[in-house]
């Protein structure tokens, strides 16, 4: 934890901080079940770019180039009306008091807990970024036909280790891709005979997936990435991976080679045992949360979440 963040940051200056957000998300995920990922992955995006700072919320403007149109956001980002609502609500209760990138935290943590995951305690007092970068956007968030060397050092460079990756990649257990982020894979590595010689519910799971996404085309069409259960967060997208049905290449990185025996074990610890990776996942989810924060009076607290106080 960072030292300057705190539970109990609001409780004086905007006591209802956390119900009014845990309230909106509750409503919004109603509304659209498939939201609850969205906004989980607003958080991640958030944190690998300049740390937790909201930078991935800021529009494109005349003074900034925004984040959204990065490679990994464009098309892809969702759920940025469910967080202006609940800024516009906050500000409304408390204006000028909660940060966008404590809402982004406290939203992650919401929408995991509404789907059926672990809870966890927010630490907060994060600050706003006065910056975003299309650039570390590029750079920074991993792309999904890393292998699994490629996922470790995307990692680290935030200061998480390969117990954070397997965990986090976790979240994979709810939400959709496109089919755009898979193709690659589904179509370079195998001919018909070769996908046939492999077990036969991996021949019949290419073979689905090739009839949602064809080679050309459809390249928005979405698939879900936990194809067993993508509606709950549990553990059955370790399962998955252990029979060969990850979807992302970067998912199936985490058992298809070799050489990482520490993390084929985690993979297999979570996929044994939800009880595990709901602890673990809570965890590195804090940790992921205190990337390189702005705290005290570094950055603002903007006043909407999409551009800069001027
Ligand atoms: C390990 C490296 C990771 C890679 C390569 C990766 C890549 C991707 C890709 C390609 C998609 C589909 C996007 C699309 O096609 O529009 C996706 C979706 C998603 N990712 Fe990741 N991701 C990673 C880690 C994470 C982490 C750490 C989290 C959160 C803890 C996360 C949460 C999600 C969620 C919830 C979705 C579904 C979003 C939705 O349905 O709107 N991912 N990811
Ligand atoms: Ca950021």
């Amino acid at each position: 934890y960072d030292p300057l963040l705190s539970p109990d940051y609001y409780s004086e200056s905007c006591p209802l901080a956390e119900e009014i957000i845990r309230q909106n998300v509750e409503a919004a995920v109603y509304q659209d079940p498939t939201l609850a990922a969205s906004l989980l992955r607003l958080h991640f995006h958030d944190c690998f770019v300049l740390g937790c700072d909201a930078s991935v919320l800021l529009d494109d403007t005349e003074i900034i180039v925004g984040e959204k149109t990065a490679f990994p956001n464009f098309n892809s980002l969702r759920g940025f009306e469910v967080i202006d609502r609940i800024k516009y609500l906050l500000e409304e209760a408390c204006p000028l008091t909660v940060s966008c990138a404590d809402i982004l935290a406290v939203v992650a943590r919401d929408a995991v807990v509404v789907r059926g995951g672990p809870s966890w305690e927010v630490y907060m007092g994060r600050r706003d970024s006065l910056k975003a970068s299309l650039t570390l956007a590029n750079q920074m968030i991993p792309v999904p036909n890393s292998t699994l060397d490629m996922l470790i050092a995307n990692f680290q460079a935030q200061g998480l280790d390969i117990e954070d990756l397997v965990a986090l990649s976790g979240g994979h257990t709810i939400g959709r891709s496109r089919c755009v982020s898979f193709k690659q894979r589904l179509y370079d590595q195998q001919t018909e005979e070769e996908l046939y010689s492999y077990a036969d519910r991996d021949y019949v799971f290419q073979r689905s997936l090739r009839s949602v996404c064809p080679l050309s085309g459809r390249d928005d069409d979405v698939v879900p990435l936990d194809f067993k259960t993508s509606r709950r967060f549990d553990n059955l997208y370790y399962l998955n991976l252990l029979k060969g049905l990850g979807l992302l290449q970067s998912d199936r990185a985490l058992v298809s080679e070799g050489p990482e025996e520490a993390v084929w074990q985690l993979v297999w610890a979570f996929a044994a045992d939800q009880e595990l990776f709901f602890e673990h996942f809570a965890n590195s989810m804090i940790k992921m949360g205190s990337i390189n924060l702005l705290t005290g009076s570094e950055g603002e607290i903007r006043h909407n979440c999409r551009y800069l106080n001027l």
